[in-house]
């Protein structure tokens, strides 16, 4: 037996308008009787076309400003009967009931009206009751009912309504149930963050609409999806399709280049999620190079990222290097055409946006949410903790230190020159063996160490780091403070004319 049905009616209650003269003009057309709500009944009329106000079934006005005008059950039964249940198409029948084969709702704003900053009352009324049962009711009874939930579906719809002459597939119709569901779970979530703004209530909903599917996960036996709006976040220009990884380092690029939004030209450069270059110089082409001198063997099959345009001269020194990924704000005509000379190089216009406030990750089995770390360390927050005061030269050394250490794995030591990332001890279980994989990798790359800075995302537990630093010629520390034994490491300082600058604030990274 085929489980095509042909649809006689359609209930057509939607808030945004937009798209739906050519699904109406269409179900005129093959003779289905359309059914609808006050606006949506106004819109049908403008256009010419026959339209039953949802009154006449219900023989009711639409009451208390709309918040009740299908919610009854002639409406429901319409929807909800069982074609194939000969008691429920007698009932039908004993309460005149009109069968009701096609859904079609768009619910009210409920995301964009807090996005705008509305007022309470605004929101409350944007909580769509009688538009979010319809949904549920007729994704429910998918088996006789087809529920089209979004406007994102019309074009899908229209094309369905062409092909098969207003006839549906039970395949169909279950398969606009699960997006009716989607659509319905998304909103309830949203308002329940709404309502649970302060986190009062102990649990954690996200709904995320969007997903790509990965060529696969962090290595290629593991599946992967990304669920999120790229999109909203970059344009690409150019380049081979984005790998999870690149992603990862993406997130980390971003969030890094966003401590130096506002100031001269900063190129990054970026290897599992970690920054082995950074320079910031007065012209682009300047910061690029002394990045990459950094450490020029790490930079290879990188990410690279910048806070300013990336002009001609830029770019062709970029083009000599193997990279994934290169994000930019913009790119010159000329760079995005040198750039474009490698086929799979990725080309990233970042977007302004916002970044989340929040971090997710699973854990156990569950997930661990906390706060995104926003803090960065500036000038009122330093103490000094040593009878030496950094000069103005290494003061900003430090807190240009202290922004790369924020965002660079745990246990870190970053060392910086002149504004310049000379080497960074990356994820070490013990502070003196990320201190000293630095020294080693600064030295390896030719840095003086002498007259460097050394910034370190937790405090000193015992002397040791500093010994050693000192010894290597460092002449400036930032730090958060706080060990039991931070005298021993400012005596240390104080002997040997090294100054000391504490924030107050950790920036473990795991
Ligand atoms: N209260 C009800 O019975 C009800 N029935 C449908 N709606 C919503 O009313 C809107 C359409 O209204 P109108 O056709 O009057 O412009 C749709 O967003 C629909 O989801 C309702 N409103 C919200 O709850």
């Amino acid at each position: 037996m085929s489980d095509l049905k042909k649809a006689g009616s359609a209930l057509i209650s939607v808030f945004n308008k937009e798209g739906l003269e050519p699904i109406v003009k269409k179900l005129n057309e093959l003779g289905i009787t359309i059914y609808s709500t006050g606006g949506t009944e106004n819109f049908i009329k403008e256009l010419g076309i026959d339209v039953v106000p949802v009154e006449d079934i219900t023989s009711y006005p639409s009451i208390l400003g709309g918040r009740v005008k299908t919610l009854h059950p002639k409406v429901f039964g319409g929807i909800l009967n069982r074609q194939e249940n000969e008691s429920d198409v007698k009932e039908l029948t004993e309460y005149e009931i009109p069968q009701l084969d096609i859904v079609i709702v768009d619910l009210y704003p409920f995301e964009k009206t807090v996005a705008s900053g509305a007022s309470e009352e605004d929101i409350i009324e944007k909580i769509d009751i009688g538009g979010i049962s319809l949904i549920r009711a007729a994704a429910k009874n998918f088996k006789d009912v087809l529920c089209v939930s979004s406007v994102e579906d019309y074009s899908d719809f229209q094309q369905l309504l062409e092909e098969k002459n207003g006839e549906t597939s039970l395949a169909d119709r279950k398969l606009y149930a699960g997006k009716a569901f989607n659509i319905s779970s998304h909103y309830d979530t949203a308002i329940f963050n709404y309502f649970n703004a302060e986190g009062d209530i102990a649990a954690y909903k996200q709904s995320i609409q969007t997903g790509k599917t990965l060529r696969y996960g962090e290595n290629p036996h593991q599946k992967g999806t990304f669920y999120g709006d790229f999109d909203a976040m970059f344009s690409k220009l150019h380049g081979k399709e984005l790998s999870y990884n690149n992603l990862l380092d993406l997130d980390a690029a971003v969030n890094l280049i966003n401590e130096f939004k506002e100031e001269a030209p900063t190129f990054a450069i970026l290897k599992h999620n970690n920054a082995c270059g950074l320079a910031q110089r007065e012209t682009l082409h300047q910061a690029y190079t002394d990045a990459l001198a950094g450490d020029p063997v790490s930079a290879f099959g990188g990410v690279l990222i910048s806070n300013q345009e990336i002009d001609k001269a830029t770019a062709e020194e970029i083009h000599k290097l193997f990279c994934e990924v290169v994000i930019a704000p913009s790119f010159s005509s000329e760079a995005e055409e040198i750039l474009k000379g490698k086929k799979n190089r990725i080309l990233l216009i970042q977007k302004e946006t916002e970044l989340p406030k929040q971090q997710v990750r699973t854990c156990l089995n569950g997930v661990l949410v906390q706060d995104t770390n926003t803090k960065t360390d500036v000038a009122e927050d330093l103490k000094q903790a040593t009878n030496n005061k950094p000069t103005n030269a290494e003061l900003s050394d430090l807190l240009f230190a202290s922004k790369i250490c924020k965002h660079t794995k745990s246990n870190t030591i970053v060392l910086v020159k002149n504004k310049q990332l000379c080497a960074s001890g990356t994820g070490q279980t013990s502070r003196v063996d990320a201190l000293e994989q630095s020294i080693v990798k600064a030295r390896a790359f030719k840095f003086d160490l002498k007259g460097a800075v050394m910034a370190s995302d937790a405090f000193f537990p015992f002397p040791d780091c500093v010994e050693i630093a000192g010894k290597a010629g460092i002449s400036a520390v930032i730090q958060p403070g706080g060990s039991i034994k931070d005298q021993l490491s400012i005596d240390y300082c104080n002997e040997n004319n090294i100054a000391m600058v504490m924030t107050g604030t950790r920036h473990f990274k795991h």
